[in-house]
């Protein structure tokens, strides 16, 4: 890769909406978190991060049976949000929505209530003017659970909306049941001011899935990687929004290589595409660099697919209008050593 857009791809401000908060733990906070709990549990030293391309996607979902015994209860769950954000504001991020799915713990009291609060209360440690980094929360609902727990997420969302909570998520394994189930409770997050993203068409099974989903409608979309033609066009006509997870989709499989990617059918059609990080390695950097290098985007291009993202955030207009000069006033300074070091290269 060249070094030159790495580097600018490190230093470029950048926006990252589709952070799960058990998905971004680094290799290294996992192997202190297995140190943190290993006397109890020494059976989760065999834990491994996969780091090569998986079989299927269900394999994926299966590693958050561990992960979920490292991180389950409140002094944990304040530790990894703490270390995400700080992973996230060193690579250059500066506005960040975390999304979590809450859990409890009957052993030591845990409840999903404490656990979102946990969660904003160190949100809360990251003023902006202090910290150069605006952090807001998604709740996310798991397509396996009931409608009861959805509703209840929606209700936590909501109670907390004032604190830092500015949507919903639908995750989980895709394969596993039915957005149906579940819609009920995106109607109430839509009626009641929250802002809807959803896991789109991961999987080719899901799309009968997909016209109800719209009905929402959803502000933003995750992946969009399986489309049939009509979500297609409802998704471009109406400029949705979408996460796209580039090295995340070639890991789990469901894309078969960067070059393959359906990023680049949505970049000519000048379609509003969100850059996201791929789980456990928390580098957005990088994903702008392997966007750079596998459709030869030049600086400008980069810039303006970091620079879009402000119009696909959940947070309000002051927040955009604040990110936008921030953008602008980076952009104005790159641009002169951009041109000095053309310059540079012409004389020499
Ligand atoms: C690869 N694509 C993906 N598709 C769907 N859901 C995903 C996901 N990656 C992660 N998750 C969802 O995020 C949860 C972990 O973070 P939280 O416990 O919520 O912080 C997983 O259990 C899964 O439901
Ligand atoms: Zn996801």
């Amino acid at each position: 890769m060249n070094g030159e857009i790495e580097k600018f791809s490190r230093e470029l401000p950048k926006i990252e909406l589709h952070a799960h908060l058990n998905g971004s733990l680094s290799p290294e906070t996992l192997q202190c978190l297995v140190e943190r709990k290993k006397e109890k549990n020494p059976h989760l030293t065999k834990f491994k991060i996969p780091n090569q391309k998986l079989e299927v996607i269900d394999d994926f979902f299966k590693l958050f049976k561990f992960i979920y015994q490292l991180t389950d209860d409140e002094e944990t769950v304040a530790y990894i949000t703490e270390t995400v954000i700080h992973d996230f504001h060193n690579d250059g991020i500066k506005y960040l929505e975390l999304r979590t799915t809450p859990r409890s713990n009957e052993e030591n009291g845990m409840t999903h209530e404490s656990y979102i609060r946990t969660v904003i209360s160190v949100i809360k440690k990251f003023p902006s003017s202090k910290h150069d980094i605006i952090v807001r929360l998604i709740i996310s609902i798991n397509r396996q659970s009931t409608l009861e727990d959805a509703i209840k997420n929606v209700d936590l969302a909501l109670k907390y909306k004032e604190t830092g909570v500015v949507g919903v998520d639908l995750c989980g394994d895709p394969t596993k049941g039915h957005f149906d189930n579940l819609k009920p409770a995106f109607i109430k997050a839509k009626d009641n001011g929250l802002k809807v993203t959803l896991h789109f068409g991961e999987v080719e099974s899901i799309i009968p899935e997909h016209a109800s989903m719209l009905t929402i409608p959803p502000d933003r979309v995750g992946h969009a990687t399986h489309l049939d033609a009509n979500s297609k066009r409802y998704i471009l006509f109406n400029r949705l929004p979408i996460e796209m997870c580039m090295t995340s989709n070639v890991m789990c499989n469901t894309v078969k290589d960067y070059q393959e990617h359906h990023i680049k059918d949505f970049l000519y059609a000048e379609h509003p595409c969100c850059l996201c990080v791929r789980v456990f390695f928390s580098n957005l950097s990088t994903e702008y660099s392997i966007a750079a290098s596998t459709f030869s985007l030049s600086h400008q291009q980069l810039f303006d697919l970091s620079y879009q993202c402000i119009d696909c955030i959940f947070d309000g207009d002051e927040v955009k209008i604040h990110l936008k000069k921030l953008w602008n006033d980076w952009w104005e300074l790159c641009k002169s050593t951009l041109n000095t070091l053309n310059t540079k290269e012409e004389i020499m």
